[in-house]
């Protein structure tokens, strides 16, 4: 379980959170909308323990992300636009390297099963990631935290870049591991995707929460009237 209590971010007398007040309980994902700016990445920068909320609280299952970054770290997977990968190993050595470096020893039938399961295609386990799209790096992303047995996942602008079906099929992923048990937070730009897959969505304005919804209350036509409502008052 998130919990994010009147938190409060600024750099240099800049605010870039302010007072955000959001909890994500197990099972369920939020979707974080705002403009460039909103301060979408500083919420996931302190849910991730690397910045210091200034005022307020942030945890993840009761535990203090800064302070306990250590801990905390380990039940997270972060999944930013771009998935770092070692271009020239295929993807079961990059999920096996990945692994590793968190104690973690899978077979190789094992490392393909949690690929196979993220959605990427066994013909290209072991061809060399450099040949990969953005779609199955980050399907490669998903199931390092998968394999790291995730129970929170962090995503930052996930489908930007994708193409319908990849993006499509990204969705079916993350709601396949909410269903699975999985806590997860997504920022993002993209109105019709977040109202498509996340089961609440929080609209963010110069670092404040302006509104808090359940995707099944609005049409997606509602909700992108309703956010450009937000960006332009
Ligand atoms: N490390 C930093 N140093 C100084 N200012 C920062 C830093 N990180 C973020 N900011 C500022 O805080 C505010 C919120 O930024 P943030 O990156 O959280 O927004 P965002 O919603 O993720 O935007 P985008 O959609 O462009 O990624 C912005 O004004 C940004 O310039």
């Amino acid at each position: 379980m998130i919990e994010i209590q009147n938190a409060g971010k600024s750099f240099k007398g800049m605010t870039a959170v302010k007072d955000l007040t959001i909890q994500v309980k197990k099972g369920e994902i939020l979707g974080l909308l705002g403009a460039n700016g909103a301060g979408k990445s500083t919420t996931i920068n302190m849910l991730l323990g690397f910045l210091e909320p200034d005022s307020g609280k942030v945890s993840i299952n009761q535990l203090d992300t800064f302070r306990r970054a250590h801990e905390v770290r380990k039940m997270i997977g972060y999944i930013p636009e771009n998935v770092n990968l070692y271009p020239y190993l295929s993807g079961v050595e990059n999920l096996d390297y990945f692994c590793r470096l968190a104690g973690l020893k899978y077979t190789k039938a094992e490392l393909e099963v949690f690929l196979l399961g993220c959605g990427l295609q066994k013909g290209a386990h072991h061809k060399k990631v450099s040949g990969y799209s953005k779609g199955m790096r980050q399907k490669v992303g998903i199931a390092i935290a998968y394999a790291k047995k995730a129970q929170v996942y962090l995503l930052d602008e996930p489908a930007s870049g994708l193409d319908p079906l990849a993006s499509n099929e990204l969705s079916d992923l993350l709601k396949k591991l909410a269903a699975e048990g999985a806590t997860i937070v997504m920022a993002s730009h993209d109105i019709f995707r977040v109202r498509e897959v996340c089961h609440r969505i929080g609209i963010l304005k110069n670092g404040c929460l302006v509104k808090e919804l359940r995707s099944e209350e609005v049409s997606a036509n509602e909700l992108e009237k309703l956010y450009l409502n937000f960006m332009q008052n």
